[in-house]
């Protein structure tokens, strides 16, 4: 049984990713908004437009703050946040939604977004990937990894030094993996399964331009 570790640079490189994870919110809490006031089909695309727009910005920022990021080709940059801001958006939206909150709320917040326009046929998936991303109750380091992770993947379209974004992201999955084993002892397979959360993640994103396409306006 292997002594897990987390080295003084991992520790260091964890924290500037966690603090520039939290540094970067949404500005307005899409949440509060959604819980206060019901929209109608067309407002809660807008407001989907806006909170994606928004997210992406922020996205931006956080990308900035992930050592190695900007020392990887410029045009590299680009294609992976291209390639990764609705997989972003998509686990984003899970977290805010898996989010504790008072009783009774995630149901109101369920039923608002069950009823915002979107289709039928994409309610389904969208919401088992929330509550599966719920369940594994990550803590703020494993969430901004987690993303982190995401961002770095090096099969996006059109990245050319793939070794050195692959490099990036193997420095993070170490350091996710080691926190995985020591926030979750009891779960060997938890990493496995927070990786797994990923696949879910990529299929949902390729439904993305469909739900948007087939929005319910009244
Ligand atoms: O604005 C949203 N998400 C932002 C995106 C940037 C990061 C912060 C969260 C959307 C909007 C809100 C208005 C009704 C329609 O869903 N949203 C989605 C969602 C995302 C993609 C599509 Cl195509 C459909 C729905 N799932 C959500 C889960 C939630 F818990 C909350 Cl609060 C909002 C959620």
């Amino acid at each position: 049984k292997e002594k897990v570790e987390i080295t003084k640079e991992q520790q260091a490189l964890m924290k500037i990713i966690t603090d520039a994870y939290n540094r970067h919110q949404i500005p307005q809490d899409v949440a509060k908004k959604l819980l206060q006031d019901q929209y109608s089909a067309e407002e809660n695309f807008l407001l989907l437009t806006e909170m994606a727009t928004s997210q992406v910005q922020v996205l931006v920022e956080f990308t900035k703050n992930i050592p190695g990021f900007l020392s990887l080709d410029r045009e590299d940059q680009i294609a992976l946040l291209k390639g990764s801001a609705v997989e972003a958006m998509f686990l984003r939206s899970a977290q805010v939604f898996s989010r504790k909150m008072p009783s009774g709320h995630t149901e109101v917040l369920e039923e608002r977004i069950r009823k915002s326009g979107i289709s039928e046929e994409f309610i389904t998936p969208m919401f088992n990937f929330y509550k599966s991303i719920g369940e594994l109750h990550m803590v703020q380091e494993e969430q901004a990894l987690l993303t982190t992770v995401t961002i770095l993947t090096p099969d996006r379209p059109y990245v050319k030094d793939q070794q050195a974004v692959e490099r990036l992201q193997e420095t993070m999955l170490d350091v996710l993996r080691k926190l995985c084993v020591l926030q979750h002892p009891q779960e060997p397979q938890y990493f496995a399964r927070l990786l797994g959360r990923l696949t879910e993640l990529r299929t949902l994103s390729h439904y993305h331009t469909e739900m948007l396409a087939s929005w319910r306006m009244n």
